[in-house]
């Protein structure tokens, strides 16, 4: 099964707009801005940065940009909330859903992160949905359940034609930002475990068709290594994405 690698910098809370422009000036001296099929490639910056972005990419359509979460409310009194319609106006084409940042520090469910899929993909937007496990979680034999739980719960009602077109996330909670990297061979069980629960849930062609990222201190050293196993359909990448060049050598590692 043949899917596209997807290679995503979530920049988090780093890089305004002044600072953007300066990465993607870097950036396109890396690598052309000729779309390539081999891959696709996405920056997720601060809402605040997204203009800039959008702005300096300007002809560099093949480069994709998203946001980094969206409210699941329509419009009126949410406060400091952004809604699918102002992302929609922007032109993005992705948003980052259940990073576990956001369920930890923000008290983010797996029921708030489903009402935001489902806006999301009313909205004609992509969803890149975080999963992911903590260290005890891990070594208290929980994984599988809590990857099934966060799949189901997060997917809930979704149908198989929907569930194809979402990109997942699998990032263990105790490799991001850490350095310590899942080894190919454990991420690669993740995310056929992944894959085997989305084929239980909405059917094998589905699951086939899903791109699984992995996230976790993906870096230009080991990016290689883990997009050649087979259920690893790309990255979602965090601070090695800060910079151009570390971040065009995981493009090009990966594609
Ligand atoms: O959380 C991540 C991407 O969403 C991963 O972050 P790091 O690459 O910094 O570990």
């Amino acid at each position: 099964m043949s899917r596209t690698p997807i290679i995503a910098a979530n920049w988090k809370m780093n890089i305004g707009p002044a600072e953007a422009k300066t990465f993607l000036a870097g950036l396109k001296n890396e690598f052309s801005c000729q779309c390539s099929k081999s891959c696709d490639v996405v920056i997720v910056p601060p809402y605040i940065t997204i203009p800039a972005v959008m702005e300096t990419l300007g002809d560099c359509k093949c480069i994709g940009v998203g946001a980094q979460n969206v409210s699941q409310y329509d419009n009126g009194a949410y406060t400091g909330e952004i809604s699918t319609t102002m992302l929609n106006e922007l032109g993005l084409a992705y948003v980052v859903l259940g990073h576990s940042e956001r369920r930890q520090y923000f008290g983010e469910t797996d029921a708030i992160i489903n009402a935001k899929i489902k806006k999301t993909l009313a909205a004609k937007l992509t969803p890149i949905f975080c999963i992911g496990e903590t260290k005890e979680e891990r070594l208290g034999g929980k994984l599988e359940e809590v990857l099934k739980t966060q799949i189901v719960d997060g997917l809930k009602d979704l149908t198989p034609a929907e569930v194809e077109t979402i990109v997942i996330a699998y990032e263990p909670v105790w490799a991001i930002g850490t350095g310590l990297t899942a080894t190919s061979k454990e991420a690669q069980e993740a995310h056929a475990y992944i894959r085997g629960v989305l084929a239980d849930t909405f059917g094998q062609a589905t699951a086939d068709k899903v791109r699984i990222q992995y996230g976790g201190s993906v870096k230009p050293e080991n990016a290689a290594e883990l997009m050649a196993q087979p259920d690893i359909d790309g990255a979602l990448v965090g601070g090695a994405a800060l910079k151009p060049d570390s971040f065009a050598a995981i493009v090009k590692a990966s594609c």
